[in-house]
């Protein structure tokens, strides 16, 4: 599994395009029937992408679970949640099968040994994205279609950033140990999301951008507030923030993108927004 290990906001100053993309964005996390992963260090967030084409696929086809969490399979002692954000898919998590539409999210409980998923048609296979983080406890595995997801209208057209916050994975939905998780979408003609912009200090944030419209890219904006940089994504690939770093991303067009979160609590609000006038 690919390990993206801690890093001191002291030394990511000094890095330049490609060591700044090599640590913090994950790319082609899709292959066909196959898994693929990144461990991060921060928070212990593990990132999977999943495209079974042909083939039932397997949560931990390719990986060496003994050797990367020393545990006898992957949800032993992690908790993940799953969208759905390609054709239409199923899950089977022992045993349990769960229809998985296009943004459908399912929450899969610490202690589910077995976890498989599939696409209905291999002419529009499902894409699933899957962020895992360590648990203590076994909740209840869920499905949750969008129209469960507790809803946040939030900015403005006249400041580019009018978009709908839908929270799945979130405290007045379901319990989980420390898993957060939900999708932002951007109105037509809105391109920033959290704008001002906030740090992360007590939990890591992760994101995968998708319906960026073809030609089009996000701009993810990271760094302490005084010393900002920034990483291109494009469609399906997810950026990493470290707790020390600002958040928040502009695009060339309107977008979509599922953020996830682990740390110290699940409080969505959390965060320690920046004043706009302090950013450098
Ligand atoms: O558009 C937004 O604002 C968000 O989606 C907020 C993120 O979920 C976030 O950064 C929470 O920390
Ligand atoms: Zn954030």
């Amino acid at each position: 599994m690919d390990i993206r290990y801690l890093t001191n906001p002291k030394d990511v100053r000094n890095y330049n395009t490609d060591e700044l993309r090599k640590e913090f964005l994950v790319q082609n996390l899709y292959e066909p029937d196959e898994v693929v992963g990144v461990y991060s260090h921060a928070d212990r967030v593990v990132v999977l992408g999943i495209y079974p084409v042909h083939e039932t696929v397997s949560v931990s086809q390719g990986i060496d679970v003994k050797k990367d969490f020393g545990t006898q399979y992957f949800l032993e002692r992690r908790e993940a949640g799953v969208f759905n954000i390609g054709g239409k898919g199923k899950i089977i998590a022992d045993g349990q099968e769960y229809e998985m539409n296009y943004k459908d999210c399912l929450y899969i409980a610490k202690g589910t040994k077995e976890v498989f998923f599939l696409s209905c048609n291999a002419e529009e296979p499902a894409r699933f994205y899957l962020i895992s983080t360590p648990a203590h406890k076994a909740f209840q595995t869920t499905y949750i279609p969008i129209a469960n997801a507790k809803k946040r209208q939030i900015g403005d057209s006249k400041t580019a950033n009018k978009r709908v916050i839908n929270q799945f994975i979130h405290p007045d939905v379901l319990e989980t140990c420390q898993l957060s998780m939900g999708m932002t979408s951007l109105e037509t003609g809105s391109v920033w999301n959290t704008m001002p912009a906030h740090t992360h200090e007590r939990r890591m944030e992760i994101y995968t951008y998708f319906e960026i419209p073809h030609g089009n890219k996000v701009f993810h904006f990271m760094g302490r507030p005084e010393e900002t940089r920034h990483i291109l994504v494009d469609n399906y690939e997810a950026v990493i923030s470290p707790p020390w770093s600002i958040h928040c991303g502009a695009g060339t067009s309107n977008y979509t993108f599922i953020w996830a979160m682990a740390g110290e609590n699940r409080a969505f609000d959390d965060m320690d927004n920046i004043a706009i006038e302090k950013l450098k």
